[in-house]
């Protein structure tokens, strides 16, 4: 039967991991990857993947169905994605949570005007762990959720350092503090606020002759990533950050404790250990490429969240299969 055809907007770790995560689905094809650099200078998985540069997109109208942006959220979706859902499906990952509200809209102006559908915020956190905080709140009303992260890197805290002026290059972990994660799982529902639940590291490669103390401080005071962090910022040699910082693992879970009506104590718990961020990010963008495509075959456009796609949207099975398989 005929695949869905996917294009990927930006090639960093994310886009990446969508060509590694679209090769594994039976139901759709990548047409081509387009960057704002040089074509021949982004080093695709496969030579037979097309390479184009992002101003070529346009003709790519009636030949891609679903457009990933894999770009930065600090600074490059804000931007891209509007101007790509004028003409696009799109699936993106943006994931400045306190922006989340104003970014919706702006998506949503424009994909209600073409007609096209949006799936905004998809990944882990915003996405998979944010649908789980919403599931078992409705099921425990009574009850305190918490979020942990890592220890891992953060790709949005990452791409977030790499933009400051003055940085080369860059990536940022985020450290849990296992004193709450035992309170947490002991069932001693800690009055922490998110706060202090995490510590952030960074690691910075500066341009020559920069001022790092600058840099530090636009790091630590940097809204909605860092500022109310304990944020610690080392400096070091692009050779050490290639040799220690290259892996990008990451993970974390996210428990409600709480109790039903007559006062039994339940708890429930989602958790992620990825060796790769980038590749599970990718997979779940990808699969929710599948759901926009469909939702817009259905005439459902504008702008969405996680919140508003059943998950029979996301699989590759038709509805009648996983009735019959899955419940
Ligand atoms: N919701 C979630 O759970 C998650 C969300 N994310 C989001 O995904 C976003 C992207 O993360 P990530 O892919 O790691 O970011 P990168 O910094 O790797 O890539 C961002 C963009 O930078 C450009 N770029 C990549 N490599 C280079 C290079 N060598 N030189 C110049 N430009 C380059 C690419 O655009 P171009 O090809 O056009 O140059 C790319 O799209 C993050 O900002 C984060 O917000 C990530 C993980 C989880
Ligand atoms: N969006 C995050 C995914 C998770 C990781 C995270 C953090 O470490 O603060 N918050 O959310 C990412 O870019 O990796």
């Amino acid at each position: 039967g005929n695949k869905i055809r996917v294009g990927i907007v930006g090639y960093g770790n994310l886009g990446r991991g969508a060509e590694a995560s679209i090769a594994q689905q039976s139901d759709m094809e990548l047409v081509a990857v387009f960057s704002r650099r040089k074509p021949e200078s982004v080093n695709v998985i496969n030579p037979d993947v097309k390479v184009l540069h992002i101003d070529e997109a346009k003709n790519y109208t009636e030949k891609i169905d679903v457009m990933i942006l894999c770009g930065g959220s600090a600074t490059d979706l804000p931007e891209q994605v509007p101007a790509f859902a004028e003409m696009f499906n799109t699936v993106d990952s943006f994931d400045t949570h306190a922006k989340i509200p104003e970014y919706f809209a702006s998506v949503d102006k424009v994909a209600q005007a073409s007609g096209k559908t949006s799936i905004i915020s998809v990944g882990w956190d915003p996405g998979m762990f944010s649908i789980n905080r919403v599931m078992s709140e409705a099921l425990l009303p009574e009850g305190n959720t918490y979020t942990f992260w890592g220890k891992g890197l953060s790709q949005g805290h990452s791409d977030a350092v790499r933009r400051v002026d003055g940085v080369k290059n860059g990536v940022q972990y985020t450290i849990p503090s296992e004193e709450v994660m035992k309170q947490v799982r002991n069932g001693e529902n800690p009055d922490v606020s998110k706060n202090d639940r995490h510590v952030r590291t960074c690691y910075i490669v500066a341009e020559e002759g920069a001022d790092t103390e600058r840099i530090e401080k636009d790091i630590k005071t940097m809204p909605n990533y860092f500022v109310d962090y304990e944020t610690t910022v080392h400096f070091i040699t692009e050779e050490e950050l290639k040799r220690d910082h290259a892996a990008m693992p990451h993970g974390g879970f996210v428990i409600r404790s709480g109790k039903t009506g007559e006062g039994n104590n339940q708890i429930v718990e989602y958790s992620l250990n990825l060796d790769s961020n980038p590749e599970f990010t990718a997979s779940v963008v990808t699969a929710y490429a599948r759901a926009a495509y469909r939702l817009n075959q259905e005439g459902q456009k504008g702008a969405k969240t996680v919140y508003d796609v059943a998950p029979g949207y996301i699989s590759p099975k038709t509805a009648e299969e996983l009735r019959k398989d899955y419940l």
